[in-house]
């Protein structure tokens, strides 16, 4: 069985590369990154080692690399003969890749009549329906229809942190033990691939918002807090009691929204938390805050780890948040000058204010109760 997955970095390697490769997929990784790439097909495996005191290391073999710059063919071949897409490549580059995958679809309906499942392993509600649009969009309207009975895009959640890599062999990656990987059957056109690690759910709304708004929410409060105090790790930021505290009162308010929204057991869901806790002051694993907080617009977006569970509090309790308020004002004090969006998103601080730099980026009126509650932190933060 032959996989490609777009996207040689972390959470490739260390999670999808590593459960395809387990499950007997010839793995084909599709990457940008030239070094990366030149390694997969000269060594022709990596090790997967994790952050624990007893887990052996992992030996992932079979796998080829493409750079897709260089060689745009080779990946629509690829499609061609594959029996499984995934990707974790980031949520703003789903257009970039939408292309090499329409082109490979394209060729493949020409060439064999089998059904394929494409899957988006990325931090983001409907990252799978999104990326379908993507490829849509740079198809013809016959193609469309040939694509519908047969490609299937399922949504999807994933978790496992895996950090940035300091690892002297490059392809080497150190993973937390942990993992989750839910996707939801519906869209699956033909038989659910068998990949040992993936649990199929009919529906994936709550997994996802569960594992966005407590995991990726606590992360990121944690990320912007250690920042704005001057960590460099999430578990150095986490012998902070003013952090932890705030990171426990965060997770209580999306924890509530969640509890609300979709009826999940208080104490299971308390439980939920304390061990995602525990999983962020893993001394074993060196998190850095600046990974975590990457693409501070992108985590203040409407439906992202923020602004959705704060409104969903908001309309079960009918009071604004306290605590995701001041996460959210400390992602406004993010600065960082090697990542973009915290570039972009301070220049339009400083020409418009807080007010309309929050307002646009999360959506939201400027006398929205949230953003009333967000600006006042920050006022008392900056
Ligand atoms: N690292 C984690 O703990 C973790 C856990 C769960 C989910 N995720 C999600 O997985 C995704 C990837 O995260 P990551 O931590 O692995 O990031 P990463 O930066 O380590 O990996 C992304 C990879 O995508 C590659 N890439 C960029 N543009 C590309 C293109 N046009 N075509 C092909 N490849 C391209 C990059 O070169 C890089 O190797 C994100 O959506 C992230 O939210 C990460
Ligand atoms: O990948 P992002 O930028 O959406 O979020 C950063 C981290 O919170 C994230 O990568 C976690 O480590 C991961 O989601 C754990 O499953």
């Amino acid at each position: 069985m032959k996989a490609v997955h777009f996207g040689a970095g972390n959470i490739g390697r260390g999670f999808i590369g590593l459960l395809l490769d387990q499950s007997g997929y010839e793995v084909t990784f599709v990457d940008v990154n030239d070094e990366v790439i030149h390694a997969i097909n000269q060594d022709k495996a990596y090790q997967v080692h994790f952050a624990d005191d007893t887990s052996k290391p992992v030996t992932v073999e079979h796998i080829a690399g493409i750079n897709s710059i260089k060689d745009p063919k080779a990946v629509t071949n690829a499609i061609v003969e594959a029996d499984i897409v995934t990707t974790a490549v980031g949520p703003n580059i789903l257009p970039v890749i939408a292309k090499a995958i329409a082109q490979g679809l394209a060729e493949r309906i020409d060439f064999q009549w089998k059904p394929l499942t494409i899957i988006a392993c990325e931090n983001m509600i409907g990252g799978s329906t999104l990326l379908k649009e993507y490829v849509y969009q740079e198809v013809s309207e016959a193609d469309q229809e040939g694509f519908d009975g047969l490609f299937g895009f399922p949504d999807a959640a994933v978790d496992r942190i895996v950090p940035n890599q300091t690892n002297e062999n490059l392809l080497d990656v150190r993973v937390e033990p942990y993992y989750e990987w839910v996707v939801e059957k519906t869209f699956i056109q033909g038989e659910l691939p068998d990949i040992k690690g993936i649990t199929y759910v009919e529906e994936l709304g709550p997994y996802i918002e569960r594992k966005l708004f407590t995991v990726n929410t606590g992360h990121a409060a944690t990320a912007y807090l250690g920042s704005y105090y001057g960590y460099e790790t999430i578990d150095q930021a986490l012998q902070d009691n003013r952090i932890l505290e705030t990171l426990n009162g965060v997770l209580q308010e999306s924890g509530q929204a969640l509890i609300d929204a979709y009826g999940f057991d208080k104490k299971a869901h308390e439980d939920y938390i304390q061990k995602i806790i525990g999983r962020f002051q893993n001394t074993h694993i060196s998190d850095e805050v600046n990974r975590v907080a990457r693409g501070p617009i992108r985590k203040l977006s409407p439906k992202d780890r923020f602004v959705r569970p704060a409104g969903m509090y908001l309309e079960f309790a009918s009071v604004a948040p306290e605590y995701l308020p001041k996460a959210m004002a400390a992602a406004l004090l993010f600065q960082n000058k090697s990542d973009e969006e915290a570039v972009k998103l301070q220049s339009m601080i400083q020409k418009s204010g807080a007010a309309d730099a929050f307002a646009e980026v999360s959506g939201l009126e400027k006398d929205h109760p949230i953003t009333t509650a967000v600006l006042a932190a920050y006022e008392k933060m900056r």
